[in-house]
Formats: structure tokens, C-alpha cells, sequence
């Protein structure tokens, strides 16, 4: 009997966030640069007989639909693959609602193990295997956050953060995060809307001109380039994240910011050693569980998380 397949789903920072002008769908253009984190939730499938659907398992659960169970859906409409029901099991670490992107990897997570899984049975019966270009064509219809997490990594994202381009790694341990989290959640649609109201938005001609100096630097993003320009909504609507990002500083960090569109606030940290003292002195102001140290996925993990290219691509 089959075990099944196991993958983590790990979160993202946006070390860089530049907002642009509404587009036609609703959603804003923007150019950000994606760092993965080793914060990440476990995902396992499972091929089961004992329900007639695909179903999804969260531990803990979570409001709503969840997005893996639309990207097993979406698999099976882009792929054609109808195999018996899957069902997903999801061990949530990343904070939910935090800007964390953890819906989204999760996704992401859940379409690479549905490729590994489904590929003897399209392979036999003549469909294309998906490589992960395909994948990431299929992510961009589930969220603007979900491409960029199919082969989590470092990534410039565009158009409304679903066109990706990899970015080459950072040396392991060069910074370290220290992960704020809140107790209540905030909503992207929300932190959009009062970034429009707030007359936030660059012009077009503004993103692209901010645009090409991060894609110039972003490798290697140097301090005065980690903006989030989100940042002011996500404090318009909730004030009290002053306070978290001005304690980040005071324990010692060189970039606080607001993850995307937060609630969650990260410190960037030069150097590991503060990280590790700043992190229980802001866990006696903020609760043991809402502060979490982090850093970039490590490249072993990384290069483990990347599906096999197709020969000859
Ligand atoms: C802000 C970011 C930064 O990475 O992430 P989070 O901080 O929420 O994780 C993303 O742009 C969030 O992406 P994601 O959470 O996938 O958003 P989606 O499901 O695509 O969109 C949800 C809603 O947010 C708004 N939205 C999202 C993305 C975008 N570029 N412009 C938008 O205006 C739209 O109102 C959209 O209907
Ligand atoms: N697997 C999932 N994990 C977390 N949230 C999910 C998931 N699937 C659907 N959701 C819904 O998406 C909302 C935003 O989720 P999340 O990805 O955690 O935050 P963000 O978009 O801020 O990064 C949640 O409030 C929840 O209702």
C-alpha cells in the first residue's frame, strides 16, 4: 500500500515590495523580490479509496475553501490527469493571514507532489507530464503569490506578481529573520484598497523605473532597496504595527518591515548572533507564539524542492 508523498511548503518575505497601478483584473502590477524562509508547513498526499473526492485535511483548519484543494482541481482541468481521489493533509506552522504567503505555498506544494504523483498515469495514457513551467502557468490562476512558490527559492516577481524570474541564491546564513506575528489576521484585498486610497501607486512609468534598479540589484538587494510600499496601508488600517516594527529595530535590526500585506512584521538581520538575542527579548513583549526565528530556505532544501527538468528544456 502506498505511503504517499511528503514536501514542505515553506513561507515567503517580500524583501522588496514596489506598488503599481491598478490592471485590468483588479489586481496591481507590482515588482518584488520573493524570499523563501524556513518557516514552512508539512504537505503530504495520499492516494486514498475511502472518499469519493479529493479532500483536503488542515491541521489547524482554516476559514473557507482551502486553495489546495482548488489546485488539485486546477491540476486535473489543466493536465487532464483523472485518477482516483488524492487526499492532502496540511500541518500548518506558517502564521495564517499573515502575509506569509502560506495558503499559496501550500498550493504550490500540493501541485509539485500532484506532478511526482500523476506522471506514470500520464505518461501512459499519452498526456504531457507537467514540467514546472507548466505548474507555474497553473498556480498563476489560483493566486498571484502561488507561481513564485512551486520552486521556492528567491524570485523576482512582475505583472501582478505571477511572472517569475529565478534569482540566484544567497550565500546560507547571510541574514536572519525574526519573524513578529499578530493575533488577528488583515486582508490583501483590504491593505490594496487602502493603499488606493491612500494615493500609494506609483504610475506605470514610476514601477518601471523603480522596477529596473531592483532587477539590477536583485541578487544581492542591498538595505535602501528593502522597501514594502504596501506598508503604509497595512499601518493605516492597523496603527499598533508601529510598535512592532519600532521594537524590531531597538532589538537590533537592520530592516523592519511589513511582510507583503501583512499583519506579520519581519527584522533583517546582518548578523545571526543579534537575530538570536533580539528573538526572546520581543517574545516577552509579544507572547512566546507570536515570534518565530527564521532564515532563507537553505540551498540543500532548495535544490531538493526543484522538480526534475524536462531533458532537452
Ligand atoms: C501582497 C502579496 C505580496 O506577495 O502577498 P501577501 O502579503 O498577501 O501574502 C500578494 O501580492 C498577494 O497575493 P495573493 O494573496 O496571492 O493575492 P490574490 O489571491 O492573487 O489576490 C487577492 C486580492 O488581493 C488584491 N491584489 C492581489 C495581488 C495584487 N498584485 N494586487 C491586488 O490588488 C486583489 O484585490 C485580489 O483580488
Ligand atoms: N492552506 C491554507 N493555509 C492558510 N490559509 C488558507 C489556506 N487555504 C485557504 N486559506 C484562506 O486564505 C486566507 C489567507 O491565507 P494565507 O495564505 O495564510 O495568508 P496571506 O495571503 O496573508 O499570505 C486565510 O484566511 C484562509 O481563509
Amino acid at each position: 500500500m502506498s505511503r504517499g508523498l511528503q514536501t514542505i511548503a515553506p513561507s515567503k518575505v517580500n524583501v522588496c515590495l514596489l506598488l503599481g497601478p491598478t490592471r485590468a483584473d483588479g489586481r496591481h502590477e507590482l515588482v518584488t523580490v520573493f524570499q523563501a524562509l524556513d518557516l514552512a508547513d508539512d504537505v503530504h498526499l495520499l492516494e486514498t479509496l475511502d472518499v469519493r473526492d479529493d479532500e483536503v485535511v488542515c491541521d489547524p483548519p482554516v476559514e473557507g475553501e482551502n486553495l489546495a484543494l482548488r489546485a488539485i482541481r486546477a491540476f486535473r482541468a489543466a493536465t487532464g490527469w483523472n485518477g482516483p481521489p488524492v487526499r492532502v493533509t496540511i500541518t500548518k506552522r506558517i502564521p495564517v493571514a499573515g502575509g506569509m504567503a502560506g495558503g499559496s505555498s501550500d498550493a504550490a506544494a500540493t501541485l509539485r507532489l500532484l506532478a511526482t504523483h500523476a506522471a506514470p498515469h500520464l505518461g501512459r495514457t499519452g498526456r504531457t507530464v507537467p514540467d514546472a513551467d507548466d505548474l507555474r502557468a497553473i498556480a498563476a490562476t489560483l493566486g498571484a503569490d502561488v507561481p513564485a512558490l512551486v520552486e521556492p527559492g528567491r524570485w523576482l516577481g512582475t505583472a501582478a506578481g505571477e511572472r517569475v524570474e529565478r534569482l540566484p541564491l544567497l550565500p546560507d546564513g547571510r541574514t536572519a529573520y525574526v519573524v513578529v506575528t499578530s493575533p488577528t489576521g488583515l486582508s490583501t484585498p483590504d491593505v490594496f484598497r487602502e493603499a488606493d486610497r491612500l494615493g500609494l501607486p506609483r504610475s506605470s512609468s514610476q514601477l518601471a523605473l523603480g522596477g529596473r534598479d531592483v532587477r539590477a540589484r536583485a541578487g544581492d538587494l542591498p538595505r535602501v532597496l528593502c522597501v514594502n510600499e504596501l506598508e503604509p496601508a497595512a499601518l493605516s488600517l492597523r496603527p499598533d504595527l508601529r510598535d512592532t516594527l519600532a521594537a524590531l529595530r531597538a532589538a537590533g535590526a537592520e530592516v523592519a518591515m511589513v511582510s507583503g500585506s501583512g499583519p506579520t512584521c519581519v527584522g533583517l538581520y546582518d548578523n545571526p548572533g543579534r537575530a538570536r538575542q533580539a528573538a526572546p527579548v520581543l517574545a516577552e513583549r509579544f507572547g512566546a507564539e507570536h515570534v518565530r526565528l527564521a532564515g532563507a530556505l537553505p540551498r540543500e532544501q532548495v535544490a531538493a524542492l526543484e522538480l526534475p527538468r524536462v531533458a532537452g528544456a
